[in-house]
């Protein structure tokens, strides 16, 4: 076993291939901290449980391998914890598993922790709060946790919110997030001198790509400082475009409830004469919510998603596609993410190239476009007389609370976290990578951005469901199975692109 002496990088190289992309831990930059036994040995709920701790040496695979041997096949495919592999074992890159550890490195009186919520709303915030206070509470008897008021900026211009397990009793079955959230107002020196003066010693940070690059460099100044404070990330992206993890939290949720705007959509565009229903969801770079709202209601006729390009007029276009279906159905359902067409949308529009204040570049309206355009088109081509009715959901989906199964999924979250720090992990964020738990370092879920691959079997899928074009001639097929090719080599990740986005505050 080989560690590389990259800082951001913490890679451990073992035989045939295995690589350990592992994240940092206070000891290795403060030699010499005690331990104490984990309080969980004690704690009845979780005693009697066989193996409760995890290995020291037990890691998870980024990647399943798929083997052509049937004795291979079997073993992979039967059995769910060859996921989880031994150091030793050479497959590929594989992350430190996620959970307690028999010795921690932080006794409980001495914890002070706090929690910060950054960016834009997704359902499930206010579990991962409740249950980030309430494992630090009943598992490892912490009762010094503040929330820090309205993102980042709330470290140094905001009062604290004290967290009991009493203040969140109930918070899951609202939406939004107790603590509020912002963009922008990243001022890193600022934060940490905040953390400092405040006597913090744990920091868990919820966020998207975005707070988790914000995250990073809180982690380096802290270390650069010398200080014992743990940084622990917990990913939030309702458009599920963080790359390495199976799924973000609030993804489910919000493809659950972009249906009742697609079925508003459906129930509109097929009461009268050749309706049209258009429904713009979020995705602004990935269309993976459109894609999973389309596939899971049956009812939409065409989905357009950022990753799979588009054109209007002529052969092969939406419009002959539109008038098609409506002669055919008499009705149909447009589903549209926000960040599809944006290249139509500044060829017919002036491109106005604004930013919120985090530097997210600002879309224009592609629903509201859309929807002009094909009642433009209908009108001026006295072609057929379409009613067109516009749905735009994104900020009810957003606001509501997480189903039950987000709420077990930001639960499990939530507590990886809170193991990962008290075991003195710091530098990683949490995320579910082939169905386990385990603890990713910053940089590999802020470096790229999960996608849609359109040449993969399930935008096959959609596009035998919706049965609309593809848009691409055989020729731009090839190109892209050329160019994920290429990339696939270059990478060595399924569906991901550089993230190209420069440092905002
Ligand atoms: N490169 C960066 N370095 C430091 N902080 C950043 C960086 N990018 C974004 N942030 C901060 O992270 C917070 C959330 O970012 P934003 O892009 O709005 O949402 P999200 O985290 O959901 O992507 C903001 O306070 C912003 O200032
Ligand atoms: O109006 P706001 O709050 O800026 O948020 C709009 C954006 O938030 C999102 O829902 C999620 O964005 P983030 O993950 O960057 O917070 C996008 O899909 C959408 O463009
Ligand atoms: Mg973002």
């Amino acid at each position: 076993m080989e560690h590389s002496g990259n800082l951001q990088l913490k890679l451990v190289d073992g035989d045939a291939g295995y690589v350990l992309e592992d994240v940092p831990h206070l000891t290795d930059y403060i030699p010499d901290l005690p331990t104490y036994p984990n309080p969980l040995r004690s704690n009845p709920a979780y005693s009697v449980v066989k193996q409760y701790f995890v290995d020291v040496d037990h890691t998870v695979a980024q990647k399943v391998i798929y083997a052509s041997t049937s004795k291979f096949f079997w073993f992979v495919f039967l059995s769910p914890p060859f996921i989880v592999v031994h150091k030793d074992d050479p497959r590929g890159t594989h992350f430190r598993r996620a959970g307690p550890r028999q010795k921690v490195y932080f006794e409980s009186d001495e914890v002070h922790a706090c929690i910060v919520t950054c960016g834009g709303l997704c359902p499930g915030l206010n579990t991962v709060i409740r249950e980030i206070v309430c494992g630090l509470y009943h598992m490892y008897g912490v009762n010094k946790i503040l929330g820090i008021d309205g993102g980042y900026r709330g470290f140094y211009c905001k009062n604290t919110i004290d967290l009991t397990p009493k203040v969140v009793n109930d918070i899951h079955k609202r939406g939004g997030t107790i603590i509020k959230t912002s963009r922008g107002g990243h001022d890193t020196s600022k934060i940490v001198d905040s953390i400092q003066d405040r006597g913090i010693n744990q920091v868990y940070i919820i966020g998207g790509d975005g707070t988790q690059k914000g995250a990073a460099v809180i982690y380096e100044e802290i270390r650069h400082r010398g200080l014992k404070v743990a940084v622990a990330g917990i990913p939030k992206t309702i458009d599920n475009d963080i790359p390495v993890i199976d799924k973000s939290f609030g993804f489910d949720t919000a493809v659950e409830e972009a249906q009742r705007a697609i079925d508003a959509a459906h129930v509109e565009a097929g009461s009268i004469e050749n309706g049209i229903g258009v429904v713009k969801l979020m995705g602004r770079y990935s269309g993976f919510i459109a894609m999973y709202a389309t596939l899971g209601s049956r009812d939409v006729d065409c989905c357009l998603i950022p990753e799979s390009p588009f054109y209007l007029e002529g052969r092969g276009g939406l419009y002959e596609y539109i008038e098609k279906r409506l002669k055919e159905n008499g009705h149909m359902v447009i589903v549209i993410a926000e960040g599809a067409g944006q290249d139509l949308l500044s060829e017919s529009l002036q491109s106005m190239n604004h930013q919120d204040a985090s530097g997210n570049k600002l879309l224009q309206d592609v629903g509201l476009w859309i929807s002009q355009k094909i009642k433009h088109h209908f009108a001026s081509q006295h072609k057929m007389a379409i009613n067109l009715k516009y749905i735009d959901p994104t900020y009810m989906i957003r606001a509501i609370p997480s189903n039950a199964s987000d709420n077990v999924y930001c639960t499990l979250l939530a507590h990886s976290a809170v193991h990962g720090a008290m075991a003195g992990y710091t530098g990683f964020t949490v995320g579910l990578v082939n169905g386990r738990h385990a603890y990713i370092p910053f940089n590999r879920i802020t470096e790229k951005q999960k996608n849609v691959v359109i040449t993969d079997r399930m935008w096959a899928r959609l596009l035998s469901s919706t049965n609309q074009p593809s848009f691409l001639s055989h020729k731009e097929l090839a190109e892209f199975k050329k160019e994920k090719q290429h990339q696939h080599q270059l990478l060595d990740d399924e569906n991901c692109k550089d993230n190209k986005s420069e440092p905002k505050t």
